[in-house]
């Protein structure tokens, strides 16, 4: 049968990319999206922002929602210090086993835990299943509709402490409407919009980072 999408990235990735070099994977990534087939990666221009963000926070603890192939996982992974906490959640059991190679290839396999599930029912658990107190970083780049529900959900597993990271992709395309009115509006967030392109596109996008204020 037909191979899918995240298959055929793997295949690029195992083909072009250096064993142990995360640069590599990136790089290959980003030349299939562009050369290939557009898939829905964080890209090389809001790729570079996340990085900005993840070098200034330097966290001790990150979570990623939305693992897809493993893209944004490796960006962030090569970029954290020895001994941080990195969980990713996946809810496609086919891209959990794609994004695991991909990681793999990179070498960073040992910085990063990936988990396969939703975030409604895996927040509540980060405490009692992975020993986490609060969360420094967060990447949310799951179903758009959920960022709003599950930043609250954050908030009431308490979750974040003061100065706690939130960066959200896609805040414009597809868009998360609600989540940008509830970061912009509350008390207890700083906000700022980061204005770029949805990946390998010229469209508009961009992302919204929010520091919880206690
Ligand atoms: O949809 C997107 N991402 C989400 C995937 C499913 O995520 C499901 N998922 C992953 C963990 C997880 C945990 N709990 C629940 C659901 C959970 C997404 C979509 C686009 C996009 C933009 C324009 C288009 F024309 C078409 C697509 C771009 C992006 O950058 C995206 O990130
Ligand atoms: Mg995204």
């Amino acid at each position: 049968t037909r191979s899918t999408r995240p298959q055929r990235m793997l295949k690029a990735v195992q083909k072009n990319a250096t064993k142990g070099n995360p640069e590599s994977v990136i790089s290959a990534i980003d030349y299939f999206c562009k050369h290939s087939e557009w898939a829905m990666n964080v890209g090389d221009e809001k790729g570079s922002i996340l990085d900005s963000v993840v070098t200034e926070v330097n966290p001790s603890t990150v979570l990623e929602l939305g693992t897809y192939c493993g893209y944004s996982t490796v960006r962030i992974a090569r970029l954290l210090s020895p001994g941080t906490k990195f969980i990713t959640l996946e809810f496609n059991p086919a891209n959990v086993t794609v994004a695991r190679q991909i990681i793999a290839h990179a070498g960073l396999q040992d910085k990063v835990t990936v988990v396969e599930g939703s975030s409604g029912d895996l927040i509540p658990q980060m405490k009692e299943r992975f020993g986490i107190t609060t969360f420094d970083f967060i990447f949310l780049d799951h179903w758009k509709d959920r960022y709003l529900p599950d930043i609250k959900l954050f908030e009431e597993c308490g979750l974040l402490r003061k100065g706690s990271v939130l960066l959200a992709d896609n805040v414009i395309c597809p868009g998360a409407p609600e989540y940008l009115e509830y970061v912009r509006n509350s008390p207890r967030y700083e906000s700022r919009y980061y204005p770029a392109h949805l990946e390998y596109t010229t469209l508009e996008d961009g992302m919204e980072k929010s520091v919880f204020l206690g």
